[in-house]
């Protein structure tokens, strides 16, 4: 097994993909390296923040050295077993938090303001005397001391938790690996099975063409061995001859739950910004499919807690899709299967674009965009296991110049998948090309009839209506664009160009805020990672320019803005580029930052300090 602590950014203007414990494994290695271990997903920031740094993972565009939040001393702070009222700490005398909440109360930094989100939303807060906001909910009583109080009525009426979390039976089971993949075994036997009837049948074929071209004198054609085929090219399955194990699993009954993705607006899967509270704010904005953060399958098979963060799904999400990252059958099927019994998800999406080279030198992401035989396993195994449908995100090709997605779309198709999302850039080109959209559209008239989304570049509803109306694709899904300006959902719906005011974004930002506080807590730690989700957010959104300023609407995503003045003081806070910036947006939502804060967004791109 190797184990890689790392992950890793793209390049350029989005630094897409985020650095996590990253595991990959592969039989019979025997390789151990620690190349880096920079926790940087939403959710993995509660959990550990390993610093790291390495040469050899030095990725472009990125701000390795930029500075980490500051921990909180153990001492002054509570006993997790006080906030949550589970009663007594289990570690005794060994737990170095502070137990006593007299004690803790007097040395607890002052709260930020008056109104608990939690509290007045749902009727309790979790982070109870913990909480920065806990004025509204706890009270003192000088005979009991501190209570935190519970509306329980409102609290049942109101209060719909977040799903898909680890629990810990489960995570227990997968750590002493006692969780059965019943149908991924019988899917990977199917494989197999084929692999060695293939090697049969084209035995036999090469036999009779033999014994054919010896009975008749001629010479055989000479294209008939795929197994000589090269790792880079794209093999398509025969229609004829013998029936094979694909051609039954394909004939599965139609049981599986079925999605009509056509024209749905999907927010893009996004590491890092995707996070929960943003996918809320643009489900508040119109967007109808929504997909968590990519997740490396073997880390949700080792019951890794920060990987699982990524599988939450919050009540409003109602079309909800996981995407994961592997390289194998057996790990990608096992996971697909363990998803589809332990979480309610939509449907489950493959990541083969991710272009960043610890994922790509170990066959996953892009990767498996020239290793079509590996991916025909993949997918054929997932859909094999799978109740729901399965879905996959490509890029056009590997290199710029030499497009492949259209020659794998077919092979995709043949195994059942139910959507593809084309991106319209190559690996290669990162975000320094224009999106292809001729490209996408000969790659959704290749996959017919399998509906194929497509990608790249739309920031206004004038980019979508053109997109979809002068292509084949069945819909679009959207990244920078919501990141630039999330109501570009509700221009969509709306057909209009909204000059939202600085207020209302600023209602937006609350909103973010607000979310972020019930996701990631509202005590100083929750505080800290909400305002450093809201500032990496911040480094897209001060891209937008007001339509109202506008000499030329729409703005395009690949224009880097001009200094220009807004209408109100707000609006040109808003429009800096300077990460000081937007550190004073976000002390207006989540009050000042402590002594000595810093904050660089990762994507260097946008950094100007
Ligand atoms: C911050 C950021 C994070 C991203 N994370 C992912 C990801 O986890 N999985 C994925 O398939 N693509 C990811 N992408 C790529 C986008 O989903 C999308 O394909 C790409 O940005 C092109 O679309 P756009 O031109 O609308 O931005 C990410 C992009 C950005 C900017």
């Amino acid at each position: 097994m190797s184990k890689y602590k790392s992950f890793i950014p793209d390049s350029g203007d989005g630094n897409a993909y985020i650095k996590r414990e990253f595991v990959l494994t592969k039989k019979g290695g025997n390789e151990k390296k620690n190349v880096t271990g920079e926790i940087l997903s939403a959710e993995s920031e509660n959990i550990n923040a390993t610093k790291l740094e390495s040469k050899h993972t030095k990725a472009r565009g990125q701000n390795k050295r930029r500075p980490r939040p500051q921990k909180e001393k153990l001492e002054e702070k509570l006993c997790p077993s006080k906030i949550t009222d589970e009663g007594t700490c289990t570690f005794g005398d060994k737990c170095k938090y502070l137990h006593d909440i007299s004690d803790y109360m007097k040395i607890k930094p002052s709260d930020l303001g008056e109104d608990c989100f939690s509290y007045r939303k749902y009727g309790f807060c979790n982070y109870s005397y913990a909480c920065r906001f806990a004025g509204d909910h706890v009270e003192y009583n000088p005979e009991n001391g501190y209570s935190n109080v519970v509306d329980e009525d409102m609290k049942s009426k109101q209060y719909v938790p977040v799903k898909n979390v680890l629990s810990r039976d489960l995570q227990l089971s997968l750590r002493k690996r006692k969780v059965g993949f019943n149908r991924t075994e019988t899917a990977l036997k199917g494989i197999s099975l084929e692999q060695e009837k293939r090697r049969k049948c084209a035995k036999d074929e090469s036999n009779d063409i033999d014994n054919n071209d010896q009975k008749t004198g001629t010479l055989s054609s000479v294209n008939v061995t795929h197994d000589t085929e090269p790792d880079n090219s794209v093999s398509t399955e025969s229609n004829s001859g013998c029936v094979l194990d694909s051609d039954v699993i394909s004939l599965r009954p139609p049981e599986k739950k079925k999605i009509d993705f056509k024209n749905k607006l999907y927010l893009a899967p996004l590491t890092t910004c995707g996070n929960l509270p943003f996918r809320v704010t643009c489900k508040r904005l119109g967007a109808d499919i929504t997909c968590g953060e990519m997740a490396v399958a073997t880390n949700l098979l080792q019951a890794n807690i920060s990987e699982w963060a990524l599988m939450k799904r919050h009540p409003s999400e109602d079309i909800f899709g996981v995407q994961l990252c592997g390289a194998f059958p057996d790990t990608m099927a096992r996971c697909a299967e363990l998803l589809n019994k332990t979480c309610d998800i939509d449907f489950i999406d493959i990541n083969l674009g991710c272009p960043i080279d610890l994922i790509y030198k170990k066959g996953a992401g892009s990767a498996l965009m020239r290793r079509s035989k590996k991916l025909f396993d993949i997918t054929t195994c997932m859909e094999a296991v799978l109740d729901i449908p399965l879905t996959c995100k490509l890029r056009t090709g590997i290199e710029t110049g030499k497009n492949n997605a259209h020659s794998i779309l077919p092979i995709i198709r043949d195994c059942n998948v139910a959507l593809a999302t084309v991106h319209g850039r190559s690996r290669e080109a990162r975000y320094t090309r224009v999106a292809d959209w001729n490209y996408i559209d000969k790659c959704a008239q290749a996959a017919d009839p399998m509906p194929v989304f497509g990608n790249g570049d739309v920031l206004s509803y004038h980019d979508y209506y053109s997109a979809l109306d002068n292509t084949s694709v069945a819909g679009i899904m959207i990244a920078r664009g919501a990141l630039i300006k999330p109501w570009i959902f509700t221009e969509i719906k709306e057909r209009r160009d909204w000059d939202i005011s600085s207020s209302e974004r600023l209602d937006l930002l609350k909103n973010f805020v607000n979310e972020g506080l019930v996701h990631w807590g509202s005590d100083t730690r929750g505080i800290a990672t909400t305002r450093r989700f809201l500032l990496e957010w911040c480094s897209f959104l001060h891209r937008y320019i007001p339509v109202g300023l506008l000499e030329h609407a729409p703005q395009r995503i690949n224009e880097r803005p001009p200094y220009y003045f807004g209408r109100d003081d707000l609006e040109t806070l808003m429009a800096s580029p300077n990460c000081n910036d937007w550190v004073k947006i976000s002390e207006m939502l989540l009050g000042k930052v402590p002594e000595n804060f810093e904050f660089l967004p990762k994507h260097k791109a946008n950094a100007y300090k």
